[in-house]
């Protein structure tokens, strides 16, 4: 709703309330239609005054009310009458003025804000454009290139960065609504024809037509396939090109096509699924609500390679005094080098000042002996980290939290190495670690509560998306991986091409494929994982018996390449070339296409035409699969953590919604069909034989993605 009341005598204060984010549900634009009309018709009223209740000026449209039938008075005709309006109108923003939120005030004659303000028009993220006006009036105000800026990338804004574009006329640190009070009184009698957006011409920009063929051009290379950057683009050109009212048709007409598509549906999905999985529980019964997590002041990382930097830079960041171990002298001399240049970055492209200060240096681990929690990042082995932890377990003070940063190792042998083995959880970060939004916090059957939430409050607190795992192979992430690499090899042996897989991959919308990242991260990380697990052995790769190991179908590809050096981008060599070692850019190797000719001669295999749509389905389908065996077992709480762990940490496109709300988007009866039809053509590939949850969901009628857990919970309580 909408609150009225007079203050200062002659000032109408409005005041949104909706908690916590003020959004503009239908009772609050009916709140603000009715209220707005009695300051208008009030004798006694000569300006007026909008703000939003606890801090929060408004985060926008409620994205609640998409997707239902939306009723109340419609966003776009009750801006245009507040701007319209012959008593001026100033916004009192503080906290977040977002969407449809900072729509509002673009629709008042003056906009004041405090200076922890952060506005923006992220519908970009959302699926959608801002499409209250936002499009319209954003660059008649601040230029194009600023308005297209922000409405591509829907990034917020600080106040100050705001009064430097022009988006606000002032930022206080005093009250806001009494500096808006004092403001609004200032202005009373001035004309307000030169305050409204919607009558400014966009200011003019030499050779538009080429501003908008580059902008495009780069908005779709940044899109991999979302269309709503694209729309927002067309919106921005409606402006420079055409009058206000013929804007704001083509604004609502391109509105209309994302308003129901399936990217923005996704989307949307993956806004509620972050905010879902915060909200962790674990089998335990342990929750995010009842476990009280421990403050960290300091914390220790051991182990300074490229995960250990990350890792420290990360939580320096977030101004925790960091202990960084690295017991060999030229890994720590090579990581004290390169550490200030990644926090120097970091600083600023967050805008903030430089923490060199917070992080410390020691070749001796017992320097660790006060921290309160450790990141143990050394090499993936594990005998390695075993002894890693033993030592940990008796140097550092009770009540330490011991966190192992493995990528799939076992966390409660780890856990079994100490005297404490509650006080272990996994905090798998994704490389580079500084960057990467994902955190998996594995717990073990014997991690405490309390171990959960302070890891998983750390990961918040370095702005991180957290998601509680359990501890199985590979966890969520890696686990699916296999299932998904697997395929890919199996489809190069069969006739495809590394181009091939990528390409299709590529253009479903991950930003690289899965053999351009397996150049990136180095094949002979999959290569370890494989040994480890008993499939790859030195000498095995050739011969008859090479592609059936432990009864099943294998494909020794990756190994093959490992054995002659291509470990990928660092040593110039992978499944594509690169013109150095460390080189970037991935060039089609002909070197490798003869190689896999002879591969097929050498084991009778026949090459055949494969077509995208097969490489999509068993990629896929395959991961998605390992998805439905996760949530099976527990590993996963619901299909909301596995999606965002990939969308942020394996780039699966969020306009797809991540892989199990992708299957509900496909069909899962489709999805349970294409599985059996790939299964029987190939018994001996597991992976590919459908998981009885899917079995289970498809008999159950296929319910939305949302109540998937009653049904998981259902085969839970029947094991
Ligand atoms: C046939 C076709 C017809 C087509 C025509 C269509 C007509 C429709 C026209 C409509 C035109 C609309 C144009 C405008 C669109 C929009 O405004 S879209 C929304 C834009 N806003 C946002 O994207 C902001 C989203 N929110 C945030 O980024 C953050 O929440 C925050 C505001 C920065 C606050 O962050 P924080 O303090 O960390 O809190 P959170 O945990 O994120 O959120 C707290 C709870 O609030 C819920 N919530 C937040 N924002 C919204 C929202 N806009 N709507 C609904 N709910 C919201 C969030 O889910 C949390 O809820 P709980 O999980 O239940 O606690």
């Amino acid at each position: 709703m909408a609150q009225y009341s007079l203050v200062a005598g002659s000032v109408g204060l409005i005041t949104l309330q909706n908690p916590p984010v003020n959004a503009l549900s239908a009772v609050v634009r009916k709140g603000i239609v009715s209220t707005f009309e009695r300051a208008l018709r009030d004798p006694k009223v000569k300006s007026v005054v909008i703000c939003g209740q606890n801090g929060v000026f408004c985060g926008g449209a409620d994205i609640k009310e998409f997707g239902t039938n939306m009723s109340g008075p419609p966003l776009v005709p009750m801006i245009h009458a507040i701007e319209a309006a012959d008593k001026p109108v100033v916004a009192a923003i503080e906290g977040s003025a977002l969407g449809g939120g900072l729509e509002l005030a673009l629709g008042c004659h003056y906009r004041i804000a405090h200076s922890n303000a952060r506005l923006g028009l992220p519908e970009v993220s959302l699926g959608l454009l801002p499409a209250a006006g936002g499009t319209q009036r954003l660059p008649r105000l601040i230029g194009i290139p600023a308005a297209l800026d922000l409405i591509t990338t829907g990034r917020h804004v600080t106040a100050a960065e705001a009064l430097q574009l022009g988006i606000v006329d002032q930022v206080t640190d005093h009250k806001i609504v009494d500096e808006a009070v004092k403001f609004v009184l200032s202005v009373a009698g001035k004309p307000l024809d030169a305050r409204r957006i919607s009558t400014y011409p966009c200011p003019p920009l030499s050779d538009l037509d080429t501003v908008f063929e580059m902008v495009m051009q780069k908005v779709r290379q940044r899109a991999h396939g979302a269309i709503a950057p694209i729309a927002c683009v067309q919106a921005v050109q409606a402006a420079a090109t055409l009058p206000y009212a013929q804007g704001m048709e083509r604004e609502k007409e391109l509105m209309a096509t994302l308003f129901t598509s399936g990217q923005a549906r996704s989307m949307q999905y993956c806004f509620f699924a972050q905010r879902a999985v915060s909200k962790w529980s674990i089998p335990s019964g342990a929750r995010w609500d009842t476990s009280m997590p421990r403050p960290v002041h300091k914390a220790a990382v051991i182990g300074l390679g490229t995960m250990g930097r990350g890792i420290t830079v990360a939580l320096a960041q977030t101004g925790l005094s960091v202990v960084a171990v690295e017991t060999q002298e030229k890994q720590l001399m090579e990581a004290k080098q390169a550490m200030p240049g990644m926090l120097e970055r970091g600083a600023r492209r967050r805008g903030v000042s430089l923490t060199l200060h917070k992080i410390t240096y020691s070749r001796d681990i017992r320097a660790v002996a006060d921290v309160d929690l450790v990141i143990e990042a050394v090499f993936e082995d594990m005998a390695l980290k075993k002894k890693v932890f033993q030592q940990l377990s008796d140097i550092c003070k009770p009540g330490t939290f011991l966190c192992t940063n493995t990528s799939g190792l076992d966390v409660d042998h780890l856990a079994s190495q100490t005297c404490n083995p509650e006080l272990v959880v996994g905090m798998h970060f994704f490389a580079p670690a500084h960057v990467m939004k994902l955190l998996e916090v594995v717990y073990g059957p014997r991690s405490s509560p309390q171990a959960v939430a302070t890891a998983m409050q750390l990961g918040k607190k370095m702005g991180k998306v957290s998601v509680a795992v359990g501890n199985c192979r590979g966890f969520v992430g890696n686990r699916m991986l296999k299932p998904y690499v697997e395929q890919a090899f199996f489809l190069l042996e069969e006739g495809a091409t590394p181009e091939q897989v990528d390409g299709a991959l590529e253009e479903f919308g991950f930003s690289m494929g899965v053999f351009k990242v397996s150049d990136l991260s180095g094949l002979d990380v999959g290569w370890r994982v494989r040994m480890a697990d008993g499939f790859a052995e030195p000498g095995a790769s050739s011969g008859p018996s090479a592609r059936v190991r432990q009864g099943r179908r294998y494909s020794p590809l990756g190994d093959l390449l490992c054995e002659q050096g291509r470990f990928g981008q660092k040593t110039g060599q992978g499944w594509y070339q690169y013109d150095k070692p460390g080189g970037r850019v991935a060039r089609s190797d002909p070197w490798l296409h003869s190689f896999l000719a002879e591969y097929r001669t050498r084991h009778g295999l026949v090459a055949r035409r494969i077509d995208n749509q097969e490489v999509l389905e068993r990629c896929l389908y395959a991961l998605i699969n390992e998805g439905f065996r996760i949530l099976e077992d527990g590993i996963a709480a619901g299909p909301e953590d596995i999606d965002l762990i990939y969308v942020f940490g394996y780039g699966w496109p969020r306009h797809r919604g991540g892989p199990m709300f992708y299957a509900g988007m496909v069909g899962l009866t489709k999805v349970l069909q294409r599985l059996e039809h790939y299964h029987q053509a190939h018994p001996d590939v597991p992976f590919m034989q459908p998981c009885s949850l899917l079995r289970r969901l498809v008999a159950s009628g296929s319910p939305p993605v949302h109540r998937w857990r009653e049904v998981i919970k259902k085969v839970h309580s029947q094991l």
